[in-house]
């Protein structure tokens, strides 16, 4: 794709970050490209929205990010929102998200500029709800500790009619990862009914509940216990978090399937959060809906990607001690038969292999 603009997000407690941010200036200065940083959080202006953020930079059409997985997920969400493509520099711990490391962003940018590059589309979640999501007074005070500032509630999405009221109130946000639905006081259990397909569940009492895409399976629904699934089938994955004397199996829902939460009457209240940011706090007798958006996400890819491989380094997945060391790949050299040709396989012989990660952190 020929870049037109550029636009950065940059993790700038991170010097590394910075420095891959000045490459990527210079590089749109040589090529004559718009270029310009997104999502900088300043002292003396509330973070904006993605339309907000893309608007203010002319629409770029190549989010860039500099840092780990939280630094991607600020970009996909200005990206996803604006039909761009995002492309993660690994400057994080982990960087599951993330595509090359911070001294490959100049041959990246070419190969993107050059067309040498695929682009790989995941699906997002989005959101309606009984009513818009609201943030509490202060909230932002008390979470500014380490995580940045607060992003906005979800503005109403342009076009809701309010003749769908049973509907819900469609929200302009999209999750990379997950919606999360989570006690907010430590001592008030979230009681959530989870209707799937607009049929009950069941009624939990959990810490929270996690609606996620199959990229978000790695994520916090990894953690709570769900399965890894394949970033390449739609589905939306429900799984609660410490669900007390309750059903606590994840459920893998087609992806044309709703999940819908309802903060129960006697529940404490319930944050909404989105990729890891809180927007929004919900009291007893709401609800929301997260289901498949009608945007994908488009991840800029410079190699084939092998999931599994990356599941196994960037997990540091360890073999059995007791097992053979097996090979990274069971792919004969034969011609691939007819009846297995629509299969995603493992590279030829001699195909390179996924770009490095460099050092790793
Ligand atoms: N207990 C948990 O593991 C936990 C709790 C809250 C949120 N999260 C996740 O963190 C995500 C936000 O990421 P962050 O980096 O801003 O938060 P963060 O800094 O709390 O990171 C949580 C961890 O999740 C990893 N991660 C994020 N997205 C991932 C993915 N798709 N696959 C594999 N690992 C992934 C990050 O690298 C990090 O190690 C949320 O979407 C949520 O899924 C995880
Ligand atoms: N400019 C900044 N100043 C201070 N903190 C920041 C800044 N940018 C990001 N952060 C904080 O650092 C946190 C972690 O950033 P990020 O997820 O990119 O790196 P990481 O957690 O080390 O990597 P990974 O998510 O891959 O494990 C972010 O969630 C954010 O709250």
């Amino acid at each position: 794709m020929a870049v037109n603009r550029l636009g950065l997000v940059v993790h700038q407690a991170r010097p590394t970050a910075v420095a891959g941010a000045r490459t990527a200036h210079a590089w749109a200065a040589a090529h004559g490209i718009p270029c310009c940083e997104l999502d900088v959080w300043r002292g003396d202006r509330p973070r904006r929205s993605a339309q907000e953020e893309s608007a203010a930079a002319g629409h770029p059409d190549l989010v860039v990010t500099f840092g780990g997985d939280g630094t991607f997920l600020r970009g996909a969400r200005i990206a996803a929102g604006n039909g761009a493509a995002a492309l993660g520099v690994n400057v994080g711990r982990v960087g599951f998200l993330t595509e090359i490391t911070a001294d490959q962003v100049a041959d990246a940018l070419d190969a993107v500029h050059d067309d040498r590059h695929t682009v790989e589309e995941r699906m997002l979640l989005t959101l309606r709800a009984s009513r818009p999501l609201e943030l509490p007074e202060g909230m932002d005070a008390l979470l500014r500790y380490g995580r940045g500032p607060a992003l906005p509630p979800p503005r109403v999405r342009p076009g809701s009619r309010p003749e769908q009221v049973g509907w819900g109130i469609p929200l302009d946000a999209v999750a990379v990862n997950d919606v999360v639905f989570e006690k907010l006081a430590r001592d008030r259990q979230a009681g959530l009914g989870v209707y799937i397909s607009g049929q009950l569940l069941a009624s939990y009492s959990a810490d929270a509940v996690i609606v996620a895409t199959p990229t978000g399976s790695t994520a916090y629904s990894f953690a709570a216990g769900g399965p890894v699934v394949s970033p390449y089938l739609d589905a939306v994955v429900f799984t609660p978090v410490a669900p007390h004397i309750a059903f606590d199996r994840t459920v893998v829902a087609a992806v044309d399937e709703a999940v819908a939460v309802r903060v129960l009457p006697t529940s404490g209240r319930v944050a909404v959060s989105l990729d890891g940011q809180l927007r929004g706090v919900l009291e007893p007798g709401d609800w929301v809906a997260a289901y498949r958006a009608p945007d994908r996400l488009r991840l800029v890819r410079l190699a084939p990607t092998r999931f599994y491989h990356r599941l196994r380094d960037r997990f540091r997945l360890a073999d059995s001690p007791a097992a053979d060391p097996a090979p990274p790949f069971y792919r004969p050299r034969s011609p691939v038969p007819a009846d297995l040709a629509h299969l995603r396989l493992p590279p030829a012989p001699g195909e390179p292999p996924e770009p490095g990660r460099g050092d790793r952190r």
